[in-house]
């Protein structure tokens, strides 16, 4: 079964308080992109490799793929305002059967994860990766609190992965701030989304520690 994968890239990381965008920046000297793309291409050489960039950062990504003679293939699409945008652009150029939809800055994913994901999605159609979660859970403000019931709730990773009709199917919805990934949409549209087991290293760097994490993970 033909494989294709999203990894988007199109944000320009407010959080991380950067000039350059988190996904370009360079962890033990390679772009942190180029390490998630590596991971895929480990996975399956043969897979359709599409990354969102943003539209002022594109002609810079090609310059670091001369720089770090970086020739695995794939195509670029622009990015759009918000993530929901930037990956409907990427899924015009999709071609595989199963899709999945992965952060550029998760560049730890591992190759079994995105193997739990891949046949999950191949049987039931949607599959997430996720991990429970350690901490104890409280809901409400600093007047008003209750404890939660942890084993209810997890942690959402990617990549997500999708039979192509269906995530396509899924992007007819109109973007709401309240969708944060790929799965919650293909839930609105009233399917069940199963979960597959993630890994606790497959953090996504949002912030200048969680750069310091990757950095650390990746040197072993
Ligand atoms: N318009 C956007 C916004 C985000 N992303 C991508 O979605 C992933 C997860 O998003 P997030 O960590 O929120 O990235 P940013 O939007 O770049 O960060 P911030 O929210 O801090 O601005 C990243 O790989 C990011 O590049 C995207 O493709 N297009
Ligand atoms: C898709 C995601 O990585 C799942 O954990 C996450 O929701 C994206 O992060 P954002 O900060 O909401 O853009």
């Amino acid at each position: 079964m033909k494989q294709s994968v999203i990894i988007t890239a199109g944000g320009i990381g407010k959080r991380m308080k950067s000039d350059l965008p988190k996904q370009y920046i360079s962890v033990q000297g390679l772009p942190v992109l180029m390490h998630t793309i590596n991971k895929f291409y480990a996975y399956d050489a043969e897979m359709q490799i599409v990354i969102s960039l943003p539209k002022d950062f594109i002609q810079m990504w090609k310059d670091l793929c001369e720089k770090h003679e970086f020739n695995i293939p794939h195509e670029i699409t622009e990015g759009g305002i918000e993530r929901y945008h930037s990956i409907k652009n990427a899924l015009q150029k999709v071609k595989g059967e199963i899709v999945m939809v992965h952060d550029a800055v998760r560049p730890l994913v591992s190759i079994q994860t995105i193997s739990n994901v891949t046949e999950k999605a191949k049987s039931k159609g949607a599959a997430i990766p996720v991990l429970p979660i350690k901490d104890t859970l409280r809901k409400g403000d600093s007047e008003n609190s209750q404890h939660q019931d942890r084993s209810e709730f997890w942690i959402v990773q990617t990549p997500q992965a999708f039979k192509l009709d269906l995530l396509q199917e899924a992007y007819q919805i109109p973007y709401s701030s309240a969708v944060t990934d790929d799965a919650s949409l293909v839930e609105a549209m009233g399917k069940q989304v199963f979960l597959t087991e993630g890994n606790e290293e497959n953090i996504k760097i949002t912030t200048p520690f969680d750069l310091k994490l990757v950095e650390f993970l990746l040197e072993k």
